[in-house]
Order: structure tokens, then C-alpha cells, then sequence
């Protein structure tokens, strides 16, 4: 039985940028829970503020106001229970570094002997798929196994939370729909806490236990909504059933409504 305590709070979030040439409140007021276990995703329309939201969970930015919690302790800086996914895959790993140089750097933070790490890595390249590549180095992969190497990365690391932000945004349809497979394999088999930020409405349905819609900026949560597919995600069957199309036409309506700014009567996906 997965444990669905609560994994993440957050509680009146805001987030203000000041500069000399004005303020921008890019965060309003966001308030929602995450349980151990689930995988959540986050949609809204372009710039309402899924990067800053997803920095400040992750204690790279400081909120304005408001708290965000891990396990019942604030989070007031970067911690060993999250670890972040990027879209830049490029960027994010070391080019002259193996595979596995990248995937057991953080790990060598971690109070692991040689050969628990060792097994470690090789666990999570086995589960991305990649264990065949573990001597190559970055630039020698495609842009789908450089993120996969990220997200082994991640894997290794055993946070109690994974956050993605975008991270197939750059990849071919193809591989990101490989990808997506993965992450929802990830999610059953390992039980894994995923917070899964896109622009994709399809991808968010796909994925998602629940789906969290962003309004425009600043930025509340517009409704939470439940997607009730079975959990057992197929790419042609989950994608063909009338639910399916009916929860990504919700959410592409609320959306549409989110970027005109109207407030939206949380009226459940029928
Ligand atoms: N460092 C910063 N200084 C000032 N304003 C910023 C900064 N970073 C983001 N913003 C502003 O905050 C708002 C939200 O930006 P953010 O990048 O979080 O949105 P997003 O939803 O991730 O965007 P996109 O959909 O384009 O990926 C935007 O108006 C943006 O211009």
C-alpha cells in the first residue's frame, strides 16, 4: 500500500521580483499539498510563473511570503530531499565526466561508501535504460539519453521528491513520448513523488495523477483537478479513451480562460 502521507505544503506562496526598473509579482497567492507517492503536474499559460514556483519549492529562490514545507520543516534552501530535472539537459551535465561520473557526482555529498555507491548508479542507469552507456560521455548521446542521464542522476540521489521542470520541451515528439513512459514507470514501479511542470496539456493528463492549473500572472492555483485514467498508461490506448479527450479539453478550456484572465467556477471535468 503506497504511503500517501503529506510529502510537500505549500501555504500562500508569493513571490515578487524587485528591480530598479519596477516590480513584478510573478506569484499572487499559491496554496496546494503534495502526498508522498503521487505524481502532480503543473500546467498554465506561457509566463505565468512555473519556473519561480518550482525554484522556490526547490529553495533556490527566496518567496516573498509564505511557506513551503518538506516532511513538516520549511524549506529555506536547496535540499537532499528534492532533486531538479532541467530542460537544459546540455547544461546541466558535465561534459568531461563518463555517464556515470555524472550520475555519482552529487552522490559523492552524500555519507555513501564506494561500492553502496557504485551499485547506486548502476541501479539507476539500469533504470533508465542506459546501462549499456555508462562509459560514454555526454556528447556522444542523443539529446534523449543526455536527459536520461539527468533523471538517472536524479534517481541515485533518492530524494523523496523528483521536480521536473519542462524536461522534454527539446526532444523530438518520439523520444519524448519514450520519456514520458519512463517517468510514469518511475512513478509505479519505484513509487516515486514526481512534481512535473509543462507547457504540454496532453503531456500533463498522460502523466498526472492530478493536474495543477496555473492562471496567468500573478499566479494562483486555478483548480486542482483529479485525473481519474487508469493507472496503467498506454501511449495509443491511454490517449484514444473518451476520458482522455475530455480532461485535456477541460484543461485546454481553463487554460484559454486562465490567459483572458476570468475567474473559473471549479467545475469538474464531466
Ligand atoms: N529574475 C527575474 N527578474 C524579474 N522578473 C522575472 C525574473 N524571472 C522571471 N520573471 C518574471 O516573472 C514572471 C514569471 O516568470 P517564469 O519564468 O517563472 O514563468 P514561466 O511560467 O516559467 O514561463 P514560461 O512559460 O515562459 O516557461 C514573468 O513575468 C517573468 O518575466
Amino acid at each position: 500500500m503506497p504511503d500517501r502521507s503529506t510529502l510537500l505544503r505549500v501555504e500562500h506562496l508569493r513571490k515578487v521580483y524587485e528591480s530598479a526598473t519596477g516590480n513584478v509579482e510573478a506569484i499572487g497567492d499559491i496554496s496546494f499539498t503534495m502526498n508522498a507517492g503521487e505524481l502532480v503536474c503543473i500546467v498554465g499559460p506561457s509566463g505565468c510563473g512555473k519556473t519561480t514556483l518550482l525554484k522556490c519549492l526547490a529553495g533556490l529562490l527566496r518567496p516573498t511570503s509564505g511557506v513551503v514545507e518538506m516532511d513538516g520543516a520549511p524549506v529555506t534552501g536547496p535540499s537532499p530531499a528534492m532533486a531538479v530535472v532541467f530542460q537544459e539537459y546540455g547544461r546541466s551535465l558535465y561534459p568531461w565526466l563518463t555517464v556515470r561520473g555524472n550520475v555519482e557526482l552529487p552522490l559523492r555529498h552524500k555519507k555513501f561508501s564506494r561500492a553502496q555507491r557504485e551499485k547506486l548508479v548502476t541501479d539507476a542507469l539500469v533504470a533508465v535504460g542506459l546501462d549499456h552507456a555508462a562509459r560514454s560521455h555526454p556528447w556522444q548521446l542523443s539529446g534523449g539519453m543526455q536527459q536520461r542521464v539527468a533523471i538517472a542522476r536524479a534517481i541515485a540521489y533518492q530524494p523523496e521528491v523528483m521536480i521536473m521542470d519542462e524536461p522534454f520541451a527539446a526532444v523530438d515528439a518520439q523520444t519524448r513520448a519514450d520519456l514520458e513512459d519512463l517517468v510514469r514507470e518511475l512513478h509505479t514501479s519505484r513509487n516515486m513523488s514526481i512534481l512535473f511542470v509543462t507547457h504540454d496539456i496532453d503531456e500533463s493528463v498522460y502523466l498526472g495523477e492530478r493536474v495543477l492549473v496555473l492562471s496567468k500572472s500573478p499566479t494562483w492555483v486555478q483548480e486542482d483537478l483529479a485525473i481519474d485514467l487508469p493507472p496503467t498508461r498506454d501511449q495509443i490506448t491511454t490517449r484514444a479513451l473518451p476520458r482522455f479527450t475530455e480532461l485535456r479539453t477541460h484543461v485546454y478550456d481553463q487554460i484559454q480562460r486562465a490567459k483572458r484572465g476570468k475567474t473559473v467556477d471549479a467545475q469538474p471535468a464531466r
